[in-house]
């Protein structure tokens, strides 16, 4: 690194610098020359960046996409279950009907849905999540943006959707409703319909929430209104366009390419 002469005079933004002021190398050689330690690489500051970064590549990289639904559902139903298929109905029942389909991006289920919309000729988004192990975005998702934190990739789901429809899944897909379900019971998000498709696969769960839920107090009677139940796909669009959209009407020529990002 080359010493700066002390004689010089040095102006850096609105300081004014001389003699012993002088720095002895500049910003950018101290950016490119400096490796340095690398253990603030693992600090909850440098987190809190990264966390940031997520919600700009999220609020970029969505904030184009029109009107859009929301689908959960298992990873691990595979391609020749009856379920599976359900899901492409329903992907493609979404994009028919006007909307965006956004899913986490992954196999099963997930997959069943962006293979609906984009066969349909929709927006098929996911949402990727890291995960300890690999499994890529499925080769229906046209729009993705891997997502390193569960929370960010949640508040994407939410905002940029005008409903969820829950197919039938397990941990991750019930991590998901019942936080839509806390968010709409706590007014934390208005006109947000949530369905649920799958009577056989559901109705357990809500005789449970009836049965032990509200009798012992702990959810209201109201509570049990936030969720839809039906088998059919079409129907399952219906309930989430007659709440109405938080943003206007569905129009298709909102879909497509998100502009390049300022
Ligand atoms: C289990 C397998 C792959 C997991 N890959 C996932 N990719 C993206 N999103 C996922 C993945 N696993 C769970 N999710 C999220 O949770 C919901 C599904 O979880 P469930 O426990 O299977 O119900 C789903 O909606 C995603 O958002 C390979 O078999």
């Amino acid at each position: 690194m080359k010493p700066r002469s002390p004689e010089n005079v040095y102006h850096r933004g609105p300081l004014t610098l001389r003699g012993a002021q002088v720095p002895r190398s500049t910003t950018d050689q101290r950016l490119l020359d400096d490796r340095g330690r690398t253990d603030w690489v693992h600090t909850d500051p440098w987190r809190v960046l990264r966390i940031q970064s997520e919600f700009v590549e999220g609020f970029g990289g969505l904030a184009e996409i029109g009107p859009a639904i929301s689908v959960f559902g298992s990873a691990r139903t595979p391609r020749d279950n009856p379920t599976y298929e359900i899901g492409v109905r329903l992907g493609a029942a979404i994009a028919r009907a006007g909307y965006g389909v956004i899913t986490g991006g992954g196999p099963g289920l997930m997959e069943a849905a962006n293979k609906g919309a984009v066969e349909a000729g929709g927006t098929s988004i996911g949402l990727g999540i890291e995960l300890p192990f690999e499994t890529g975005l499925n080769e229906y998702v046209e729009l993705g943006i891997n997502f390193r934190y569960f929370f960010v990739r949640k508040t994407m789901f939410v905002k940029y959707a005008e409903g969820f429809i829950v197919l039938p899944g397990g941990f991750g897909t019930l991590d998901e409703l019942f936080e839509a379900i806390t968010l709409v019971q706590t007014g934390k998000v208005t006109s947000f319909p949530i369905v649920l498709i799958g009577v056989d696969y559901w109705s357990g769960l809500l005789d449970w929430l009836r049965e032990q839920a509200l009798a012992s107090g702990t959810i209201s009677p109201e509570d049990l209104n936030l969720l839809h139940l039906t088998d059919d796909p079409d129907e399952a669009v219906a309930i989430v366009a007659a709440a109405g959209s938080r943003w206007g009407p569905p129009a298709a020529e909102h879909h497509g390419t998100p502009e390049a990002q300022s």
